[in-house]
């Protein structure tokens, strides 16, 4: 059970410092009114879900599992739909199969999920023909369309983010919990992968692997039963802090805070700084805390970050996502990681592919090519490979849909196509067959490891 936080419990503290990418609410009063009412909701997660997947990241810490961490760039509320909902989570169910084969690890499934719908933005306006509007921030701030109305931010979408995450998180947890995410099925849409698309033929052993695998379980007598549910965690950044705090409750059971607006969150990029209010909130919460890595971290932030967030250094506490860049992952990683391990810390190492490699295509969109993501990926395996530490997830952007917002990938997205099916409302995600060939990929580099 989690109760309201009363404010001496410390969940307001970060209210003394300096909040970056906060949305310039135009009516304060509104605002507290919004989070007043968001203070008395029910939790969206249990405090004891965010101590088992601590617990589970512990494991990927000390190298004993794999993350598999992805999902949407920005969730959008008209996108809360049971369709794109379950293919999502469909991809991600295949692609922690091949992983979990390949690896012989079990894999840590968490969605970029169900709060996912706020966003920093590299410039707080947007200029079109001469007019210039607040940036779009997310479903949970201000609207896309490029009117005023649209982009001025309204607290009332927080009110909208949260029943948005409760829907999608039901949804999930029926999914996962109630027959549909069934190993053998999720096995059986590999297969039909591998099958159907041309790029899914390359992966036809591997495949044949699993299906060996599966049928000499069976054959041993493994409980069915064993094979029909599958544990799912949520996150997404911890970026709007009114929205944050406000979801902030005491466990009864131990009195400390949580942040149950999803089992894990992150800080990113642009709001990791020491003395900001961001670092500050996700000080005081027990939640899993993921922080991204940008290529101008150093070794000293690095230390620095675990002093503040990790001070008991305790494996799945803290998980350090790194987003360098395939041009820079082989020079950046190494000095971070001898550095982290030489302090002792047993933080987990995961790979975000993505937000290093993005690129403005000449038709404006702005793209990302599935060759620097592996590559990125393949970098941070070497990395990890020449100093003996543990490769221990990846964190990508991705959808369930046919979108055309990445190029290349097996079922090759030309940049010329990317105007068919530019779906995504900030930075492009992979498509179904682009994640499901980076998974396969990813297991092989797994077992050379
Ligand atoms: O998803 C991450 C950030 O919100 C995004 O990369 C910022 O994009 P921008 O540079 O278009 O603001
Ligand atoms: C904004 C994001 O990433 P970063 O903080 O690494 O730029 C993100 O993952 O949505």
């Amino acid at each position: 059970m989690t109760v309201n936080a009363n404010p001496d419990a410390g969940v307001n503290t970060w209210r003394d410092l300096p909040a970056a990418q906060q949305p310039d609410w135009p009516d304060p009063e509104a605002l507290r009114d919004v989070i007043a009412e968001l203070e008395s909701y029910p939790p969206l997660v249990f405090a004891g879900e965010c101590d088992q997947l601590r617990e589970r990241m512990a494991s990927v810490a000390k190298g004993e599992a794999f993350l598999l961490q992805g999902g949407d760039c920005a969730e959008a509320f008209d996108a809360v739909s049971a369709e794109q909902i379950r293919n999502k989570l469909k991809t991600l169910l295949q692609m922690g199969a091949v992983l979990t084969y390949a690896g012989s690890v079990p894999v840590v499934k968490v969605g970029r999920i169900a709060g996912q719908y706020s966003k920093p933005r590299s410039k707080p306006t947007e200029t079109r023909d001469g007019v210039t509007l607040p940036s779009y921030r997310g479903d949970s701030v201000n609207g896309f369309e490029f009117t005023a109305e649209a982009r001025t931010p309204d607290p009332q979408r927080l009110k909208r983010m949260y029943h948005a995450s409760a829907a999608t998180l039901n949804l999930v947890r029926a999914f996962t919990t109630g027959g549909y995410a069934d190993l053998r099925q999720v096995h059986a849409w590999n297969q039909d992968f591998v099958k159907n698309s041309p790029s899914g033929q390359r992966y036809e052993a591997l495949a044949r692997e699993i299906d060996r695998a599966l049928n000499f379980m069976n054959a041993c007598g493994v409980d069915p039963e064993e094979f029909k549910t599958v544990e799912f965690y949520s996150s997404h950044e911890a970026l709007i802090l009114d929205y944050e705090s406000a979801l902030t409750r005491v466990d009864s059971r131990t009195g400390n805070l949580y942040d149950v607006s999803g089992h894990m969150v992150w800080i990113g990029e642009r709001t990791r700084q020491l003395d900001g209010a961001h670092i500050e909130f996700a000080a005081r919460i027990r939640n899993p805390i993921g922080v991204k890595l940008g290529p101008s971290t150093t070794p000293e932030d690095a230390l620095a970050l675990i002093e503040r967030l990790d001070p008991e250094r305790e494996p799945g506490r803290l998980t350090f996502i790194t987003r360098m860049g395939a041009d820079k992952i082989r020079d950046r990683l190494p000095t971070l990681v001898e550095k982290v391990t030489a302090s002792g810390a047993q933080v987990a190492w995961v790979c975000d592919p993505m937000h290093g490699n993005t690129f403005e295509a000449a038709s404006g969109h702005k793209t990302r090519r599935f060759d620097d993501v592996l590559d990125e990926v393949k970098g941070f395996f070497e990395v990890h490979k020449g100093l003996g530490t543990h490769p221990g997830g990846i964190h990508v952007e991705l959808t369930g849909d046919d979108v055309t917002e990445c190029v290349g990938g097996g079922d090759e997205i030309f940049v010329d196509d990317l105007h068919q099916r530019y779906e995504t409302a900030c930075d492009p995600r992979l498509n179904r067959s682009q994640s499901l060939d980076l998974a396969f990929l990813v297991a092989e580099m797994y077992r050379d490891q």
